[in-house]
């Protein structure tokens, strides 16, 4: 039992795109959210560096120095908006020790530092939630670690980059450029500071590092994920793709099974008629597979201020009522007790099996197909689908699109090595995976 408390009072550090989003749908919803704590909910103090225009602060105390807020003894719940890996750290780490619980959004945080900050936060009986870590807005991380506690999950998939998703579809719907694009994300609020972290997939690795934990119960492991990002697309490869019956996301995906653990985000060809396929904008989505309850799937806005300041208003709103109850929720901050959580082991990505969609340049000449089924058949490769286009008027080369069955990406790596080595094919083959998303 910890004293009940009859006002939560509330910290927040960071007063830019989610921190402001925070402060406001706290003060708009003032009454409706101390109706739902069953106590009254108020920011008492904000640590900003400077002010935002967008989020007048009133007569709440600001300080500049954001550690302020983690020394303030009438502040119970401490909201880290500021980002990064290292005053962010700093910061919740003093706030846990001073027996503050912490909110936070920080999937870098969470992936990197999560077994630590944790185990801290268990040690000084205070919480550390992270809701809005997660594909923004969706309560996908009360899903996973209460909604589907039933389940043994098998594996999981999920569009988790808002930005990346925007700067897809933008570019397959609209035409529109790569950074053009980018540039208008980042005025929305959606990037990272760093946008190479949403472009190069490691916010997405991050994100993927969270939901694996909470699916599997083993500890973070960012050092696990592979990560390759949106930026190596080109148009050519979704329009292609879609000739095909295919939508190219950029997946989250994380399997289990006897072989070990999957942990992967990349670019991804995904059948059409999947509803993951349909996600677009902002938008996120996550598929998974559970063994009691089948698939099942979320979706809702991915990034920005206010849907994820909504997520985080919902852990707000948790603890709110577990201090006015006097008790926190028993829930494990990863689904288990720290000692249940399983060692490991991953599966090497020159294992992982999946079809492919391949595309090179080859001389239009008869023979040249052959080869290269040859060469992928050499490898226990064979072809679900291939087109060839016809040349352009004076040209001798032509593209040649092909998706393979399920292959080993060892065996597929060796075969791809072998064509480009033909003296009919030029430069190197564009490869993409496929993945089919059927529970
Ligand atoms: N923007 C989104 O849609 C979104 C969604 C989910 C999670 N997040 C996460 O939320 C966090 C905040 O992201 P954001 O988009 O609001 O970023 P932001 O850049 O808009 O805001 C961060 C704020 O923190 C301040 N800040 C940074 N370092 C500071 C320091 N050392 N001392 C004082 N102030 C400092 C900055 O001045 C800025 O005002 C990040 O961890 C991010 O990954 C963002
Ligand atoms: N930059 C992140 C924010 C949400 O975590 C994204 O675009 O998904
Ligand atoms: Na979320």
């Amino acid at each position: 039992m910890i004293n009940e408390l009859r006002a939560v009072n509330i910290g927040i550090c960071g007063l830019g795109t989610v921190g402001g989003g925070t402060f406001s749908l706290l003060q708009n919803h003032e009454e409706l959210l101390a109706a739902r704590a069953g106590t009254s909910v108020k920011v008492k103090h904000v640590g900003a560096r400077r002010d935002n225009p967008e989020c007048p602060t009133g007569d709440t105390p600001v300080s500049r120095d954001i550690f302020d807020v983690a020394r303030d003894p009438d502040v119970h719940v401490l909201v880290e908006m500021i980002g990064g890996t290292t005053v962010a750290r700093e910061l919740v780490e003093a706030a846990l020790r001073a027996g503050k619980h912490v909110v936070t959004a920080n999937k870098a945080l969470i992936a990197e530092a999560g077994n630590e900050l944790f185990a801290l936060a268990a040690q000084h009986g205070v919480a550390l939630r992270y809701e809005a870590a997660v594909a923004g807005g969706i309560p996908i991380i009360k899903a996973l670690r209460e909604g589907l506690a039933g389940n043994e999950i098998h594996w999981l998939a999920g569009i988790i980059n808002g930005t990346g998703n925007f700067i897809l579809t933008e570019m397959r719907d609209k035409g529109r450029a790569f950074d053009e694009v980018l540039k208008e994300a980042q005025a929305l609020g959606y990037a990272e500071a760093d946008p190479t972290f949403d472009v190069e997939g490691i916010d997405a690795a991050h994100k993927l590092v969270i939901l694996a934990s909470l699916a599997f119960g083993i500890p973070m492991s960012v050092d696990a994920v592979f990560a390759e990002g949106i930026t190596k697309l080109t148009p050519e490869d979704l329009g292609y793709a879609e000739e095909l019956g295919y939508r190219v996301k950029h997946l989250g995906v994380a399997k289990q099974s006897s072989e070990g653990i999957e942990l992967r985000v990349h670019p991804t060809l995904i059948p059409e008629s999947r509803l993951l396929a349909n996600v677009n904008g902002v938008k996120n989505a996550v598929l998974v597979e559970g063994d009691a309850v089948g698939p099942t799937l979320y979706y809702g806005a991915g990034a920005g201020a206010q849907p994820t300041a909504s997520a985080v208003v919902a852990d707000i709103v948790d603890l709110a009522r577990e201090l006015a109850a006097g008790q926190l929720c028993p829930v494990p901050s990863l689904g288990v007790a720290p000692e249940a959580l399983k060692s490991p082991s991953f599966v090497s990505m020159s294992d992982v099996v999946t079809p492919w969609y391949l595309r090179l340049e080859a001389e239009d000449r008869p023979g040249v197909m052959s080869e290269v089924t040859s060469l992928l058949g050499e490898q226990g490769i064979s072809i679900e689908a291939l087109i060839q286009k016809a040349p352009g008027t004076g040209q001798t080369r032509v593209p040649v699109i092909v998706i393979t069955n399920a292959a080993r990406q060892g065996d597929l790596e060796t075969a791809v090595a072998a064509i480009e080595a033909l003296p009919t094919i030029t430069g190197t083959i564009a490869r993409i995976r496929v993945e089919s998303l059927d529970g």
